[in-house]
């Protein structure tokens, strides 16, 4: 990160940290509420500098710890770590890291800010070897439930939230990937972190969608066929509802949020793809009786298998928020299996990497129901993510010579 960054993008990448660490606001909410005026390029600029503190902010506290005698206010702590955060980790030249840091912090707290970050420069990167990095990023609770579920995996897995995902393209029927891609196994193409998807070629024309590589999985295993009545229940923004009606399935998509459902409706339309989209909330829309020979159910969920993309999600989530959203999925699963014709297949997806809103679900009794384990050769080069039950459990650790994926776990049953 060169010096040229103004004190408007500190300002504004202080102010996103302030939203999310302190507020516990969604980090792009705090993006969208940044000053109207705002350069893009600032603004840019100020989110990679949040996005690295959100993603490390425990090692940066433990390199700050030596010089701090108590605790400051969030205001400053969150003005260090983004002092830190420039100085060891996106080579910002010292003096532009400190002297920017200091004019943000009220006065009182210049010169402990202007102590404090001189004595990180002196450090220089080197301050950040030996710290147990994976650990001290990782919330002490999501720590242990993933330790619990992976065991010592759970070090590559934490190891793999400190860089930005790469972006995922799915592509329409017939249309040819951007330049600069690589083609993933099961056909999507992989684009370098930071890759701004409305400037890639074709993207006005609809001929391709963003979508993680391990969230075209659900679809997959769904294998639609032309012709079949498809549900896809918790829609927005509509990634697998586009690759349902790829597939060529006669697709009825249902969202419960408006705002949501008419960024399903415009993903759609850019894409000049056409599906029923109906708003409600799956767990009570009435259907009137019909009955879909497939059901693709993407739960909501606490996304901590999206952690790569959306560094926010630790400072968002509690241990406390997994029951009621493992509640709500199992409530959505019942819903689910009512609305599939005699043989018809149904898949649960969440993008969770607890085993309560994942494995846990193979236990749901799902009357009339039996389940449909996925076979090695439906999922090529994918086939050790299958787990006990015939299920699918993807993680950000998987494929690292390739960038990751995101986690997933996926699961499918059929009707008799
Ligand atoms: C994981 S996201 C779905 C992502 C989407 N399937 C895709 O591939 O782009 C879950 C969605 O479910 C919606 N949702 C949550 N509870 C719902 C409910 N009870 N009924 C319908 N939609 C719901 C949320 O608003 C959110 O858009």
């Amino acid at each position: 990160m060169s010096s040229h960054i103004g004190s408007p993008t500190r300002r504004a990448a202080l102010a996103v940290l302030e939203a999310v660490i302190t507020r516990r606001r969604p980090l792009e909410e705090a993006l969208d509420a940044l000053p109207k005026g705002i350069a893009p390029r600032d603004k840019a600029a100020a989110h990679r500098i949040a996005a690295a503190v959100l993603r490390r902010a425990g090692s940066l506290d433990a390199v700050l710890e030596p010089f701090l005698r108590r605790e400051p206010p969030s205001e400053v702590r969150n003005a260090l770590r983004m002092g830190a955060a420039e100085l060891l980790l996106l080579g910002t030249p010292a003096h532009a890291a400190v002297a920017s840091s200091v004019t943000l912090v009220p006065k009182p707290f210049a010169g402990l800010a202007n102590a404090v970050l001189r004595r990180v420069a002196e450090a220089g990167p080197a301050a950040l070897e030996g710290l147990d990095a994976e650990r001290l990023d990782t919330p002490p609770w999501l720590w242990s439930a993933w330790h619990a579920a992976y065991g010592p995996a759970v070090r590559a897995l934490a190891a793999a939230h400190r860089t930005e995902a790469p972006l995922d393209l799915s592509l329409a029927p017939g249309a040819t990937p951007p330049e600069g891609g690589t083609e993933l196994p099961g056909g999507s193409w992989r684009y370098p972190a930071g890759t701004h998807v409305t400037a890639l070629a074709g993207f006005a024309e609809g001929g391709f969608w963003v979508q993680d590589a391990a969230a075209t999985l659900p679809a997959r295993v769904l294998a639609v066929r032309p012709g079949e009545k498809v549900l896809d229940l918790c829609a927005a923004p509509g990634g697998k509802t586009a690759q349902l009606v790829a597939a060529g399935g006669q697709v009825v998509a249902v969202e419960r949020e408006p705002k949501r459902a008419a960024r399903l409706r415009e993903n759609l339309a850019r894409l000049r793809m056409a599906a029923e989209v109906v708003e409600a909330d799956a767990t009570s829309w009435d259907a009137g009786g019909a009955l879909f020979d497939a059901v693709l159910l993407d739960a909501p969920c606490t996304a901590t298998g999206t952690i790569r993309r959306h560094p926010d999600v630790p400072y968002l989530k509690r241990h406390r928020d997994i029951a009621p959203m493992a509640e709500l999925q199992r409530k959505l699963l019942v819903a689910a299996a009512r609305r599939l014709a005699p043989g018809g297949r149904l898949v649960f997806a969440s993008c969770s990497l607890q085993p309560e809103e994942g494995e846990a679900h193979l236990a749901a009794d799902l009357p009339g129901l039996r389940p449909f384990p996925v076979r090695p050769e439906e999922v090529p080069g994918l086939a050790h993510m299958i787990v006990a039950g015939g299920a699918l459990r993807t993680r950000p650790d998987y494929w690292p010579e390739q960038g990751g994926m995101d986690g997933f776990f996926i699961a499918r049953w059929r009707r008799a």
